[in-house]
C-alpha cells in the first residue's frame, strides 16, 4: 500500500501587520500571530498549512500559544505513530485529542497540499472541487462612523465584489443596515453578528427583516443550536450558522433542528478540509447552501479556502478577498487576485501557489523542526 513519504514537519511562527485594523463585535486586531506548517516528504517535496487561531480565545477557545503546545506535544507524537496512507487518515488520527481544531487543520492542510502535489493534481482536484472559478464577497468590519462604512462598502461594489458583509453589534446594527440599504439598494448584503446577542433581542433582530439580507450570520451564542431554532422560526432572514459549527454532528444538529438555512464552513473551526468537505457532502444531500468563511488568512490559509470552495455546494460567495486587501506583501507567489469578485482556481498541483520564501523568512520570528 502506498504511504506519504512524510519525513518532517516545519513549524513556523509568523508575525505580518495587516494594512488595516478589523474591528468585530468583540474587539480589534492589526497585528496577527499564527503559525505556518511546512510537511516536507522523503523526495524533499513540501505541502503548506496555516493556523488560523487568533492571539486571543476569542473567537474560539484556541490562541497561538495553545496552537504550539497541541501542535507540538499531541499532534506531531500522533503522526509518529505510523504512516498515513491518505491525507483522509489525519482527522480519524487526532480524533483522541478534544477540539483544538486549527491546531489539527494546519497540519492536515499541509499534508493534503503535500499528497496532492506528491500525485501531481490541484488541491481543488484532489478534494473533488469542479469549479475553475470562484465567487467571493467582503466582509467589512465595524468602522468608527456610517460615513465610512458607506464608502467602504461603495468601494466594495465599485471592485465587483459578489456579496457584502458587514459586522453590526448592539448600537452599531440596524441604524446600520437601514443606512448601506438605503444607499445601495440592490446589493446582496448581509450582517455578522459574532454571537452578540441573546434571544431577550429577539424584537430588535426582528426589525432586520425589512433589508432583504442574504443572511445574518451567528446572532446568538457562539455554542448554540437551540436558540438559534427558536430564533430563525421568528425571522424571515436566514441565519447563518459560523462559530457554533465544529464538527460534521454539528452540521446534522443545527440542520436536524431547524437552526440555520446556511452554513459558513471555516476549515480551521471544523478540523481540517477532510471534515470541512464531509459537511459539505452532508449540507449538498439537505440542499443547504454553504460558503467559505474567512479568518484573515495570509496566502497560504487563503489558497486552502479557495480549493474548498471549488466544491459544488459553495453555493454563495465567500469571505475570501484578495492578498491585497489584508497584506502590503503576502507570503505567496502570485498573490491572489480577485478580478470582478471572481477567483481563478489554480490548476497546478497542491495549492498552486508557491512559498514567496524571502517574504515568509522576513515574517518568521521562531521555527522548530520535527522529524516524523
Ligand atoms: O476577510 C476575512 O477573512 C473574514 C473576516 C471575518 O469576517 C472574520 C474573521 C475572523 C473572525 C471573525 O471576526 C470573522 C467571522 O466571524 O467570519
Ligand atoms: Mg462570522
Amino acid at each position: 500500500m502506498a504511504v506519504i513519504p512524510l519525513e518532517k514537519i516545519i513549524l513556523r511562527k509568523v508575525k505580518m501587520r495587516m494594512k488595516n485594523p478589523f474591528t468585530t463585535s468583540f474587539g480589534t486586531l492589526q497585528d496577527k500571530e499564527f503559525f505556518i506548517v511546512e510537511a516536507v516528504n522523503k523526495e524533499g517535496q513540501s505541502g503548506w498549512g496555516e493556523s488560523v487561531a487568533f492571539s486571543a480565545p476569542w473567537y474560539t477557545e484556541e490562541t497561538v500559544k495553545t496552537n504550539e503546545h497541541v501542535i507540538k506535544d499531541f499532534l506531531i507524537p500522533l503522526l509518529r505513530k505510523r504512516p498515513l496512507e491518505h491525507p483522509d487518515e489525519v482527522s480519524e488520527r487526532f480524533s483522541p485529542i478534544r477540539r483544538n481544531n486549527m491546531a489539527k487543520a494546519a497540519l492536515d492542510g499541509a499534508i493534503w497540499d503535500l499528497y496532492a502535489k506528491e500525485q501531481g493534481l490541484p488541491l481543488s482536484l484532489a478534494l473533488g472541487g469542479e469549479k475553475k472559478q470562484i465567487d467571493v464577497g467582503i466582509s467589512i468590519g465595524i468602522q468608527k462612523d456610517i460615513s465610512l462604512l458607506l464608502g467602504k462598502v461603495g468601494d466594495a461594489i465599485a471592485k465587483g465584489f459578489k456579496r457584502i458583509k458587514i459586522k453590526i453589534k448592539p448600537g452599531f446594527d440596524v441604524n446600520v443596515i437601514k443606512r448601506v440599504r438605503e444607499a445601495f439598494p440592490e446589493t446582496p448584503l448581509m450582517a455578522d453578528a459574532n454571537s452578540a446577542y441573546t434571544l431577550k433581542d429577539i424584537d430588535h433582530l426582528k426589525q432586520l427583516d425589512h433589508y432583504n439580507l442574504m443572511m445574518i450570520e451567528q446572532p446568538l451564542l457562539h455554542d448554540d443550536i437551540v436558540d438559534h431554532a427558536a430564533l430563525q422560526k421568528a425571522l424571515t432572514t436566514p441565519i447563518c450558522l459560523d462559530e457554533s459549527i465544529h464538527s460534521l454532528d454539528d452540521a446534522k444538529h443545527a440542520i436536524s433542528l431547524g437552526s440555520c438555512k446556511i452554513i459558513n464552513v471555516k476549515i480551521g473551526r471544523v478540523g481540517g478540509l477532510t471534515v470541512a468537505k464531509q459537511i459539505h457532502d452532508y449540507c449538498r444531500t439537505k440542499d443547504m447552501p454553504v460558503w467559505c468563511g474567512g479568518m484573515l488568512e495570509a496566502g497560504v490559509g487563503r489558497a486552502h479556502n479557495i480549493a474548498l470552495t471549488s466544491l459544488p455546494q459553495f453555493i454563495l460567495p465567500g469571505d475570501t478577498a484578495g492578498s491585497s486587501h489584508y497584506w502590503e506583501r503576502d507570503i505567496i507567489e502570485p498573490k491572489v487576485i480577485v478580478r470582478d469578485g471572481v477567483i481563478e482556481v489554480p490548476q497546478t498541483p497542491g495549492i498552486g501557489y508557491a512559498i514567496d520564501q524571502e517574504a515568509l523568512d522576513a515574517f518568521t520570528v521562531s521555527k522548530d523542526v520535527f522529524d516524523v
